[in-house]
């Protein structure tokens, strides 16, 4: 990786043990001349919002309550509200200074829009997504539960960790690395869950550096 140093924005919905993997890595060689600059949560009570300020980095809440409070509550209005909210962030972190050159949504539970992305890609910005299952599987939210009661019908055998590019379909973007995890028999939810965060928290780092690795800085 070049010498010059690599800007992170993660985004967050809750407990943040991702995000603290990718700060722990960016103290160590794990993520080298890598540095976090901001973390935005969509939920005000997010752990994660205390993991950010414990290591000295900004954090925003961004409240999309705030924008479904200034639309009628109807299909038009909430679909206004998301796209107004959507811009808005994308104008946050394009006033960030330093700029990132990747978002990492580390469980960030909102789907965004193309309000979103079109200008966040326009900067020439990367955006990826840590989501707990293999490409074209279990898209959305739930997906480890989801991926459980299959194994528990015979389903499926394994499930597994991906990180991804975000595009506009949910979960649907090119993956850019993946790791399979096997079921087992009369394991509970929370046993499995435990396994995949564990999974989760070494392959966000490998993701995000894969991608810094591909962006020639200065
Ligand atoms: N346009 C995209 N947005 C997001 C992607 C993506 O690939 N494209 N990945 C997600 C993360 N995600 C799964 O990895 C995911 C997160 C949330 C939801 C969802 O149903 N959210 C609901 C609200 C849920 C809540 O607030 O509890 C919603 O947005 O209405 C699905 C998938 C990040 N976003
Ligand atoms: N669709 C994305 C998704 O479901 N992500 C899930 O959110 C959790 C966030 O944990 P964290 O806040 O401790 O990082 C992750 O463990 C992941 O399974």
């Amino acid at each position: 990786m070049p010498s010059s140093q690599y800007h992170l924005t993660v985004l967050i919905s809750g407990n943040g043990s991702n995000l603290q993997a990718l700060i722990d890595a960016c103290a160590s060689s794990a993520l080298p001349n890598t540095r976090i600059t901001h973390v935005v949560s969509n939920r005000k009570a997010a752990f994660g919002l205390e993991r950010a300020a414990k290591a000295s980095i900004p954090t925003a809440y961004h409240n999309l309550v705030l924008y479904k409070k200034k639309h009628p509550q109807t299909p038009e209005g909430t679909l206004a509200a998301r796209t107004e909210y959507d811009a808005d962030l994308s104008k946050i972190i394009l006033a960030l200074d330093p700029r990132p050159d990747v978002i990492v949504c580390a469980g960030w539970m909102h789907i965004v829009t193309p309000a979103f992305l079109d200008p966040i890609a326009q900067a020439g910005i990367r955006v990826i997504n840590l989501h707990p299952a293999l490409p074209g599987e279990f898209a959305g939210a739930g997906a480890i539960e989801r991926a459980w009661e299959a194994g528990n019908k015979g389903d499926i055998k394994r499930t597994g960790v991906m990180i991804h590019e975000v595009i506009a379909e949910v979960d649907a973007g090119d993956a850019i690395v993946t790791e399979e995890v096997e079921l087992k028999e009369g394991e509970t939810l929370d046993e499995l869950e435990e396994r995949m965060h564990k999974v989760e928290h070494g392959l966000i780092v490998e993701g995000t550096k894969r991608v810094l690795e591909g962006i020639k800085k200065g």
